[in-house]
């Protein structure tokens, strides 16, 4: 009896309209994308002639998402049972089956996959199977649905399609299911969903072969596509279960199986054996009737028995066999699961693979640890941590809040939980992806009591000295690896050194940092190659600049002039981790772009001093100037001894803004009046102006100044305006030099538009041409354009065209014609 027995019940569903999506790119594998440009005109494609068959091994993910959600089905029922005895009690067995199965013509050749799970009702077959919740469903649309088929080729194998992804090899689809019995349903019945692959409908209906499940379980029927008939031999099943999803589940997976045996067949035996007891009664009774005549000639008889016994004797008769066909289920998986293997036996292969089918990450992890060991409570245990390739979309949206789910916790095998409560893991670790099996647990633990256990408690501290030693283990013996790390985990590190403050030398020792002299610089690293008397880690920092910017920095010349090392900071946590340590093995860090540098040099600081004094003197004049000029920008203005060819830079006090955070602040005071706004403008202040005695610009700057008149003199009023204009460009472009933004940016290009004209020998007062045509007014005799209405094409589609794979351009010719509202072909005779 079949699924389609006529007499029954079908009621239709449509899909939701993400699984009709999914589902065309499933079933396609190659997007098409036909050009609409009116109502009226339609383009249709007439003829193509290629093949739809691509994508390769990539069909094969689906029995290894299909088996994964036979094992969630498995995992939940265990799991529900647990509270439920009702529900399942234990003895009947948990396990997945698969069957390839055809009609006895060789027609209707379909993979059967059955599990003994948690089933579904007629309402769950509908909305599971109908409606899509996946998380990252709708990137892979918009990826799919905008790349050629060979890239959709390569998605299908990157990401989880679940059960969608039964239709890549399979034309018709049906699945049965029975939920348990529970007390709001307490007469389950088994019902089936099923689909074609171009329906864009469903159908659910009551199993017309009844009960066939069971108490409980799901089976999935796919007929095969012609293409895919190759998932009929068991070989291919094994392999591919042997490869994808031996890791999958711990539930055993069995293959239905069909040898041929040579059996003695008992029939023919008894046969022979009737014929020749027969024989035998016939020739005894032939042996009765001659008796008599030998009796009477004796001489005879003893020549017979002198006979060789070997000319008496038959040949033996061969053994009566037959030859049979043995049905029997085959375990696949029988292997124990990789973590509670010899790590000595597992290839990097298997622990990759584990991870995918684990995880449901089809990324490859970066690196990984398996071990064993007893906890201080007594438990012992075993587990696999993997650094996972990259990070889940949510993490980094809030870091300190992101709750791990993938830290799975077994007993003795069998799954128990992901969810171990809140702490867990400290915050910087919850990405990580790891196995745990504990031995000495209750295999019915609840989560509740499962928390307070001091195992749990424990295994916080297991998991991160375990990360630790990991990541260390890589910075230690593999550079190349290590700098892979660092690309994925650089941030993680100073996130861990801020937030965890019992593992932060371990985590800051993991951080590395780019300088005026290398990339890859760790803190001890730095410490050892500074010079003589330095008393300070020298950084400079602005988020977003890239490092090549910051070494170019007025506030790094001097420092890298002298060969020191400066850290270039311009990660987002980077300024956040410095100003948390303040120090590093008790040197303080200095902003370089901050008042207080120290070279710690101390002759050279001494010979500076007095140089200072001296050059102050004779600057005076300058200084006083500018002190006035820029009272409303900095509250002073000095010699410096930071600079070797600029002219001039803005450098703020210890407490004041740096250019970085004096951005970062604006934006975040602009609404804010009170207390705030009044430091944030006091702040803004907190810096001065240090100018380069040694610049021939200053030196100029100074000469002009000197030539003012006394105050008591006729003003020279040419003259300060000339020396106003040199001032003002030069604070601007200090201030743009050190990383802040100028008070007036029109202004400033105003100025500096003056100074070109000048240089050029231009007329400084000529005017521009500046006359321009106005726009035509409105003429109210012309009627207005219109426009005709944009047609609006589906999210994630490209513009108007057939897109081919340049692959496929020389094996497929299209034809387009015309076709009006009633679907006849438009001619034009002009044409
Ligand atoms: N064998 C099964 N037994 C019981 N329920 C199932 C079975 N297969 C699928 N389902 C239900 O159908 C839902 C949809 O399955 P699908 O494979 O499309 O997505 P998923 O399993 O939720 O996601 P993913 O495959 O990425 O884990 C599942 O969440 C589950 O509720």
């Amino acid at each position: 009896q079949d699924f389609d027995a006529p007499g029954v019940q079908k009621e239709k569903h449509s899909y939701q309209s993400d699984v009709a999506r999914l589902r065309k790119i499933v079933i396609n594998r190659l997007v098409f994308l036909f050009s609409v440009p009116t109502v009226a005109k339609r383009l249709t494609i007439v003829s193509t002639h290629t093949s739809t068959q691509c994508c390769g091994p990539n069909r094969d993910i689906f029995l290894r998402e299909l088996i994964s959600n036979a094992n969630d089905a498995l995992e939940k029922l265990r799991l529900t049972a647990l509270t439920d005895k009702s529900i399942w009690d234990g003895t009947e067995p948990l396990n997945i089956s698969i069957k390839a199965v055809k009609d006895e013509d060789g027609k209707n050749a379909r993979l059967v996959i059955s599990d003994t799970g948690i089933g579904m009702s007629a309402e769950e077959l509908s909305t599971n199977l109908g409606t899509l919740a996946k998380s990252g469903t709708s990137d892979f649309l918009a990826q799919a649905e905008s790349s050629d088929s060979t890239g959709t080729g390569n998605l299908i194998g990157a990401f989880g399609l679940g059960f969608y992804s039964s239709f890549l090899v399979a034309d018709r689809v049906y699945v049965a299911s029975i939920p348990p019995k529970t007390a709001r349903n307490p007469n389950p019945v088994q019902n089936v969903f099923s689909s074609n692959a171009d329906d864009s409908a469903f159908e659910i209906f009551p199993d017309p072969r009844g009960n066939t499940l069971g108490s409980h379980g799901t089976e999935i029927t796919l007929y095969l596509k012609e293409d895919s008939l190759e998932y009929l031999e068991n070989d291919k099943v094994t392999a591919l279960v042997n490869k994808h999803s031996s890791y999958s589940t711990a539930f055993p997976i069995y293959l239905f199986t069909q040898t041929t045996e040579e059996v003695p067949d008992e029939e023919a035996i008894a046969e022979a054996a009737a014929k020749a007891a027969a024989a035998a009664a016939s020739s005894s009774a032939e042996a009765a009737k001659s008796t008599p005549s030998e009796e009477k000639d004796s001489d005879e008889a003893i020549v017979e028995e002198e006979k060789p016994e070997t000319e008496e004797k038959k040949e033996p008769e061969p053994p009566k066999t037959k030859t049979i066909v043995v049905d029997d289920w085959a375990q696949l998986n029988a292997l124990p699961p990789l973590w509670q293997r010899d790590p000595k036996n597992a290839t990097d292969e298997d622990y990759e693979l584990f991870y995918t089918a684990f995880w449901k990450d089809y990324t490859k992890p970066l690196s990984w640890t398996h071990f064993s060991g007893d906890s201080e409570s007594g438990t012992s245990f075993k587990a696999i941590i993997y650094l996972p390739g990259k990070f889940d979309d949510e993490y980094w949206k809030q870091p300190l809040a992101y709750k791990s789910e993938d830290v799975k916790l077994m007993v003795k095998r069998v799954f128990i939980t992901s969810d171990l409560g809140e702490d867990v893991l400290p915050k910087w670790a919850s990405w990580v992806k790891a196995v745990i099996d504990a031995e000495d647990l209750p295999l019915n633990v609840s989560r509740e009591t499962l928390q307070s256990t001091r195992f749990l408690r424990q295994l916080k501290s297991i998991i991160t000295k375990r990360i630790l030693q990991l990541f260390n283990r890589i910075a230690e013996d593999d550079e190349e690896k290590f700098k892979k790390i660092l690309e994925v985990y650089g941030s993680i590190f100073k996130l861990g050194a801020v937030e965890d403050f019992k593992n932060r030398d371990k985590l800051i020792n993991l951080a590395r940092f780019s300088t005026n002299q290398r990339n890859y610089t760790s803190l001890d690293q730095y410490l050892e190659n500074k010079k003589q008397g330095q008393k300070q880690i020298f950084y400079l920092s602005e988020m977003g600049k890239s490092t090549e910017d910051l070494a170019q920095s007025v506030f790094v010349e001097k420092l890298h002039a002298r060969g020191y090392e400066v850290l270039l900071l311009n990660e987002p946590l980077d300024e956040i981790l410095v100003q948390n340590l303040r120090q590093y093995k008790n040197i303080p860090f200095q902003d370089v772009a901050k008042a207080g540098l120290k070279f710690g040099d101390e002759d050279v600081e001494k010979e500076e001093k007095e140089e200072k004094e001296e050059q102050t003197e004779r600057y005076a004049p300058l200084l006083k100037y500018l002190k006035e000029h820029s009272k409303d920008v900095v509250r002073d203005v000095v010699i410096s001894n930071r600079l070797v060819a600029s002219p001039c830079a803005v450098v703020a006090d210890s407490h004041g803004y740096t250019g970085n955070i004096q951005r970062m602040m604006s934006a975040q005071t602009k609404k804010e009046s009170g207390n705030n706004a009044y430091m944030h403008e006091f702040a803004k202040k907190a810096k001065v102006l240090e100018i380069n005695p040694r610049s021939p610009l200053i030196e100029g700057m100074l000469r002009r100044v000197q030539r003012l008149p006394a105050e008591d003199e006729e003003r020279d009023e040419e003259l300060e305006a000339q020396i106003n204009e040199a001032a003002s460009i030069l604070v601007d472009g200090a201030l743009v030099r050190s990383g802040f933004e100028v008070p007036n940016a029109n202004l400033f290009f105003t100025r500096v538009d003056r100074v070109l004209r000048r240089s050029l020998g231009v007329d400084e007062l000529a005017p521009t041409d500046t006359s321009v045509k106005p726009a035509p007014p409105v003429d109210p005799e012309v009627p207005e354009e219109g426009y005709p209405p944009e047609f609006e094409y589906p999210p994630g589609t490209e513009k108007p065209g057939i897109h081919l794979p340049d692959h496929m351009k020389d094996q497929v010719s299209i034809e387009m014609e015309e076709i009006d509202d009633d679907g006849n072909t438009v001619v034009h005779d002009e044409l």
